[in-house]
């Protein structure tokens, strides 16, 4: 397959489409695979067609998506984030911060099944996983107004976490490197889900029409933290843009079927910066639009490893693509610098607490007196 003139090297002007579908051939998969290196290294995000998830699960999520928001205001509130040691659960309309601006978004917070096993002595960043409260009692009543949205998401999150470690899988055999080298991350491997070991985010996502005169911000610039992000567009809305190379902002409308796969810190950094990861952003809809619907889900590590400390080799001549791509310019996002010094967990702990420092004041307050030693902010830090 020829590649895309839009996402040669230098800087992209549109995102790739990789059809998963031609992994079924041998030459198919020698054309996807030539694809894929070449976006991770040159552009960091692309959508995937033919995607091995069950259409009929992604739609019927889709359809659930308005009606989750459209849920009277108080049983919404009785998930509220401020509940779980966790940062699961509901996030009203500007409750999260994102570089020190709010982010006009409201959202549902959720995981992959996974028990605690945080005890105390342990450190404390190993609370952050936990159970999600779509399985919590909490939840109980808001499985009773929406009848079957429990079991189509979790039927959903398991597909698109075999999808994660499927395409982690490929990202290692497209730089070379070898399955085992993802151990140390993926402790379980990368062929089947073992519930218990890790835990996978996922959100659901409502960008209300901003007013006239309102901030844009929807979300604003950022990279993801971990390794992989697949997002689902959940209504026909533009919105979501992602920084080329020279700084330009580059839209990424949606396109119905397909996911949208973006590199996170974690992996940029484990890959010596071959997997670029993006800086993205959300625009609000325009005022008199509908809202914008998403659903991202975020692939983990293990949590008790330092990113820093297992960073992979390449081969010389693998190295030698990076350069290329040119200079990664200068973009706007800023966080996730402290992979190399603590626990892949810490690292995400911190971007909970300045995210949600409600949340945080109430489950982790030394952490929140050391972020926010002036109080509860109007306006947060950089994430
Ligand atoms: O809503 C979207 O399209 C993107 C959301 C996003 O980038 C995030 O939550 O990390
Ligand atoms: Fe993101």
């Amino acid at each position: 397959m020829s590649q895309d003139a839009s996402s040669s090297a230098g800087s992209f002007s549109s995102v790739p489409i990789l059809d998963w579908s031609l992994l079924a051939t041998p030459s198919g998969a020698a054309a996807f695979k030539a694809q894929l290196r070449h976006t991770l290294i040159n552009v960091g995000f692309l959508y995937l067609s033919n995607p091995p998830v069950a259409r009929a699960d992604m739609d019927a999520l889709i359809a659930y998506t308005p009606r989750v928001f459209d849920l009277p205001q108080d049983e919404k509130e009785a998930i509220r984030m401020a509940n779980s040691p966790h940062f699961f659960g509901y996030s009203r309309l500007g409750a999260e911060l994102t570089k020190g601006k709010t982010d006009m978004r409201e959202q549902f917070d959720f995981g992959t099944p996974y028990e605690s096993h945080w005890k105390p002595g342990d450190p404390e960043y190993l609370k952050l996983w936990g159970p999600s409260q779509a399985s919590h009692p909490l939840s109980i009543s808001l499985q009773d107004l929406l009848p079957g949205f429990k079991d189509v998401y979790l039927r959903y999150l398991a597909q698109v976490e075999q999808l994660s470690y499927d395409f982690i899988a490929l990202v290692a055999e497209v730089l070379e490197v070898s399955n085992e080298a993802l151990l140390p991350f993926f402790p379980a491997g990368t062929s089947k889900p073992r519930a218990g070991v890790l835990q996978h985010r996922s959100k659901i996502v409502k960008y209300p029409a901003r007013k006239e005169g309102d901030s844009d911000q929807g979300v604003g610039p950022h990279y993801d933290g971990g390794f992989l992000t697949f997002l689902v567009q959940a209504s026909n809305h533009p919105g979501l843009q992602v920084q080329n190379l020279a700084g330009e902002w580059i839209d990424a409308p949606p396109i119905p079927g397909t996911f949208v796969v973006n590199i996170g810190k974690a992996l940029e950094t484990v890959t010596q910066g071959l997997a670029r990861a993006t800086s993205h952003r959300v625009l609000s809809p325009p005022p008199g639009s509908t809202p914008r619907y998403s659903i991202p889900f975020f692939q983990n590590v293990a949590q008790d490893i330092c990113i820093g400390d297992f960073v992979l080799d390449f081969k010389p001549e693998i190295i030698k693509l990076k350069e290329t791509r040119g200079t990664v310019g200068v973009v706007d996002s800023v966080n996730y610098a402290e992979y190399g010094q603590y626990p892949t967990g810490y690292v995400n702990l911190i971007g909970r607490v300045k995210s949600h420092p409600d949340v945080a004041e109430r489950h982790y307050p030394d952490m929140f007196k050391q972020f926010f030693p002036d109080g509860l902010p109007a306006q947060g830090s950089a994430y």
